[in-house]
């Protein structure tokens, strides 16, 4: 059984809020995560709730800045969060620019050199994680829900959408939705996965959904309109039409005034949650 370091555990809303450390074998090297705990799991397992965070963001973030263990703990609703990405790798270029590397993995495997010995977070957050928490923990894994903000929404929707059997519900807060279309996405995808278009279609959720994805719940979207980043990298609309156009269930709220932050999630959060509670304690 891999050992697994505990960082910090701290008694929050009679559950248990903790950050760990372990060597990943799929990342090749140390990794972070967290985990809250509600106060059910002493009586017996809990559902699960992933959270992927943005660019530039840790498995502190989401922890500290969204305000999620109240509503958590009163749903009995376990939260993971993983890291963005391998970190100190040593690898040239891996750092120094928020948008590639360290702190933007994409949730993607990579496919081209140097990163593919270390960049491989879809497997990690679709196979080891999982596996590793599952030994450990008191956690329904029948009953897993997923959701994430911005590269963690393309997270959670592309991993939601390949793996629709795994997951009964699914949300994102402003997330990249056509990667392939976008700056952000074709940077990282043709440093990640090189030059090859149809590689990416893997890791876009407008592209799978034109490719005949589902996911067997609906999706829920909130969007800021005072995001700075709505037109050039997210345009929630791309994947509205290929949900609209396929029958897949999507419902898209655009929030007048909110931007990209945190404090956008916090205001919607417990709606979120309680998104997820629906479909994972019925
Ligand atoms: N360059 C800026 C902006 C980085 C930023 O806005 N990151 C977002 C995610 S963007 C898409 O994935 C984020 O969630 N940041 C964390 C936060 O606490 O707001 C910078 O370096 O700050």
């Amino acid at each position: 059984m891999t050992t697994i370091e505990t960082v910090s555990e701290q008694r929050c809303f009679e559950g248990m809020q903790g950050f760990y450390t372990h060597a990943s074998a799929v990342c090749g090297g140390p990794m972070r995560y967290a985990v809250f705990l509600p106060p059910q799991a002493a009586q017996g397992p809990v559902p699960v709730l992933w959270y992927l965070a943005g660019l530039t963001c840790t498995a502190e973030t989401f922890t500290i800045k969204a305000g999620a263990q109240r509503v958590a703990a009163e749903l009995g609703l376990a939260l993971v969060m993983p890291d963005t990405s391998p970190r100190d790798t040593g690898l040239a270029g891996a750092t120094g620019d928020w948008e590639f590397g360290e702190g933007a993995g994409f949730y993607l495997d990579a496919t081209q050199e140097p990163w593919t010995s270390r960049f491989r977070m879809y497997s990690y957050v679709v196979d080891e994680l999982p596996r590793l928490v599952a030994e450990r923990l008191p956690l329904d894994m029948n009953r897993q829900g997923l959701f994430g903000h911005s590269m963690g929404g393309h997270g959670a929707l592309t991993i939601a959408l390949r793996n629709p059997h795994r997951f009964r519900s699914v949300s994102a807060f402003a997330p990249i939705v056509a990667p392939s279309e976008v700056p952000w996405g074709q940077k990282a995808f043709s440093r990640y996965l090189g030059d090859d278009r149809d590689a990416w279609a893997a890791y876009d959720a407008t592209a799978l959904v034109k490719g005949g994805a589902r996911f067997g719940g609906t999706i829920l979207i909130d969007q800021g309109e005072a995001d700075t980043f709505l037109v050039n990298q997210l345009q929630p609309q791309r994947f509205e039409t290929a949900c609209e156009d396929a029958g897949q269930k999507l419902e898209l709220r655009m929030r007048p005034g909110y931007d990209h932050s945190y404090y956008f999630i916090q205001s919607f959060i417990e709606e979120h949650l309680r998104h997820h509670a629906a479909a994972l304690t019925a």
